[in-house]
């Protein structure tokens, strides 16, 4: 199944959602072995001048030397763990776009989310194609735009999102908490950085 949104301008945001990118048993083992054998940074943020852990934990993967900058901290990749490789040509295979690194974002619960933002680094380029896939629990994926239009999608597991480059430039996207008791969730966000 796959939902493309037609219209490319400010008032639909420019994504396409394929939410049988991977089969569930694909997805469910993907999930096990990366919440298994990555190593999970808790990392933390300065917010009015006070250390405060992130809600969630992350990992950062990608071709050796490549550097990003995030949340104040500079995280250099040294390669690939291979289940992440495989997904990674995958997404590649899927969106026609090469990628040399992966955020990796790790929700335990409910609780765990990822406030307003956009993924407009300058590193991205000005173009940037990101593609996100989800592993575990379903979590809602929100969309605002600057006259505060709302869009919600569900990012099942196994589901991948592409978010065209207008998608950056017109919407902002979170995950909001829930007060649903659910299980963990895994999301993949592939990027190409350019240095
Ligand atoms: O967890 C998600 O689906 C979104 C992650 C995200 O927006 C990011 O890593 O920049
Ligand atoms: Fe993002």
């Amino acid at each position: 199944m796959s939902e493309k949104n037609p219209k490319r301008d400010d008032l639909t945001p420019d994504y396409t959602l394929i939410t049988d990118f991977l089969s569930p048993d694909t997805a469910d083992q993907n999930f096990n072995t990366l919440s298994n054998e990555l190593e999970w940074r808790q990392d933390q943020i300065k917010m009015f001048g006070k250390l405060v852990a992130i809600p969630r934990l992350q990992n950062f993967m990608g071709d050796p030397g490549i550097r990003y900058r995030y949340s104040g901290l500079t995280l250099t990749a040294s390669g690939w763990h291979p289940v992440v490789k495989k997904i990674k040509e995958l997404a590649e295979a899927a969106s026609n776009t090469e990628f040399n690194a992966v955020l990796i974002n790790l929700y335990r619960d409910g609780q765990d989310s990822m406030g307003w933002h956009k993924d407009d680094e300058p590193e991205l380029g000005p173009e940037p194609t990101i593609v996100s896939v989800s592993l575990g629990a379903t979590r809602r994926f929100l969309l605002r735009a600057a006259d505060k239009t709302q869009h919600e999608l569900l990012l099942n597991s196994g589901s991948l999102l592409v978010m065209g480059p207008e998608l950056q430039k017109h919407w902002q996207h979170s995950i909001p908490k829930t007060r649903k008791q659910i299980g963990p969730r895994i999301n993949l966000t592939f990027r190409k950085i350019v240095q």
